[in-house]
This record gives structure tokens, sequence and C-alpha cells, in this order.
């Protein structure tokens, strides 16, 4: 049996963040917790402007629930060609019960759409970035923590690979000539928004103690 301080709360209920999550606190000997372990706590509505604002409200409440600190994470795709969506809206991009595939193919119809029937032969339809905020709130202190990371690359019309999660498979990364789902779990740390967010936490984190 672990100790409670062994344990690492992040306020989520996305499987591909818990599996990033684990692979990223198992070498400091944290076992990460979801909302999949409080499968009562009431969800959070993610109505800030921002992935900062959303990160914060999902820590803060599931902090004060528990009584205990807590890790969240927004995240979102923003595209060029779209201005910036989906953005916050990235995970009901097509509708509030879609899944990955569902707003795969919508981004995919609203980036040829734009085409408007022209067949230029190139896959590779914007340019496009991740984004990932991180807020740890202590309800204790009241203290937050938060971190922010992106990633650059280009909308593909040619998904592939079956790693990651989201919108993965669409996310082509030129210096790599992958997509962000041929990556491994330990590449596309060393390369997300989520793994940048994670590297400046943990130095903000350092630099408090
Ligand atoms: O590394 C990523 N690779 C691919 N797609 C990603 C990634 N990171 C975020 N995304 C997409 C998935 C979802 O469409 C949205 C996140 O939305 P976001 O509200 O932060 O997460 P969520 O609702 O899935 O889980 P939760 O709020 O419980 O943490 O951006
Ligand atoms: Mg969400």
């Amino acid at each position: 049996m672990k100790a409670s301080t062994d344990i690492l709360i992040v306020a989520t209920k996305n499987k591909g963040k818990v599996r990033e999550f684990q692979h990223a606190f198992a070498p400091l000997g944290l076992t990460v917790q979801s909302m999949f372990d409080y499968p009562d706590l009431p969800d959070v509505v993610e109505d800030g402007a921002t992935f900062a604002e959303n990160a914060f409200k999902k820590a803060k409440a599931v902090g004060e629930s528990l009584g205990l600190p807590v890790l969240a994470d927004d995240s979102g795709l923003c595209v060029d060609a779209l201005n910036g969506r989906p953005g916050v809206y990235s995970a009901r991009y097509a509708g509030e019960d879609a899944d990955d595939g569902d707003n795969n193919l919508k981004l995919l119809s609203e980036l040829e759409g734009l085409k408007q029937g022209e067949d230029t032969g190139q896959p590779l339809l914007s340019t496009a970035r991740f984004v990932c905020a991180l807020s740890l709130y202590d309800p204790a202190t009241g203290k937050e923590l938060t971190a922010e990371g992106t990633v650059e690359g280009w909308i593909t019309s040619e998904p592939s690979g079956a790693g990651g999660f989201g919108y993965d498979p669409l996310f082509f990364l030129p210096g790599y000539d992958k997509t962000m789902a041929e990556l491994t779990l330990e590449q596309k740390q060393q390369i997300s928004h989520r793994g940048q967010a994670l590297r400046l936490l943990t130095e903000k984190l350092a630099a408090e103690q």
C-alpha cells in the first residue's frame, strides 16, 4: 500500500491524458489518480475564455471538493486557417457528445471546405499548434501554479498512427516526418505541448521549495 503522499490527483476524465501523466510521473515515484478514481465528483463547466482559465477552474473545483492539491490540464488545437479554432472548444468541436473520431472528421471537413473542392494534391492543409495549460492548486493555501506549453505543426489530410489521442493522427510534425500519433509516449512527451508545460511546472515547483 502506497502512502497518500505518493499520489498525484489529476482532474481529468481523458484516458489519453491519464496515460501521459502516468508516464511522466512514474519516474518520480508518483501514482496518478484521475476522475475515474473519484466518479462521484460533479463535472466542471469549462466555460473559460482561455486554456489557463479552464485549467484553473478544474483544479480549484476538484481540489476544494477533495481537500487535496490537484493538477488540471486544459488543452486543445488552434488551426491558423480556421482563425485559431477549435481552440478551447476542441473537445466539443463536433458537438457536446463528440468523440475524437467525430472531431477529427469535423476538422478535415472544415479545412477541405475552405479549399472549395480544389485539389492541390497537398496533404498539408494548414499550420496549427497544440496548446496545454496546467494548473496545480492547493486548497490548504489557496496557491496556484500554472504553466503553458505549445507545439507547432501542420494539419494533414492523411491521418496516420495509432498512438496518442485526440487530434494526434492529424497533427504532422515536419521535423520528424511523422504525425503525433506515430510517436512513442516517450517521444511525444519530449516534444508535446503537455511535455513542455510539465517541465515548466516542475521548474516552478522546484523554485518554490
Ligand atoms: O496531446 C494531444 N493530442 C491530441 N489532441 C489533444 C491533445 N491535447 C489536447 N487535445 C485535444 C483533445 C480534446 O479534443 C481537447 C482537450 O480538451 P480538454 O477539455 O482539455 O480535455 P478533455 O475534455 O478531453 O478532458 P478533461 O477536460 O476531463 O481533462 O484537445
Ligand atoms: Mg474537457
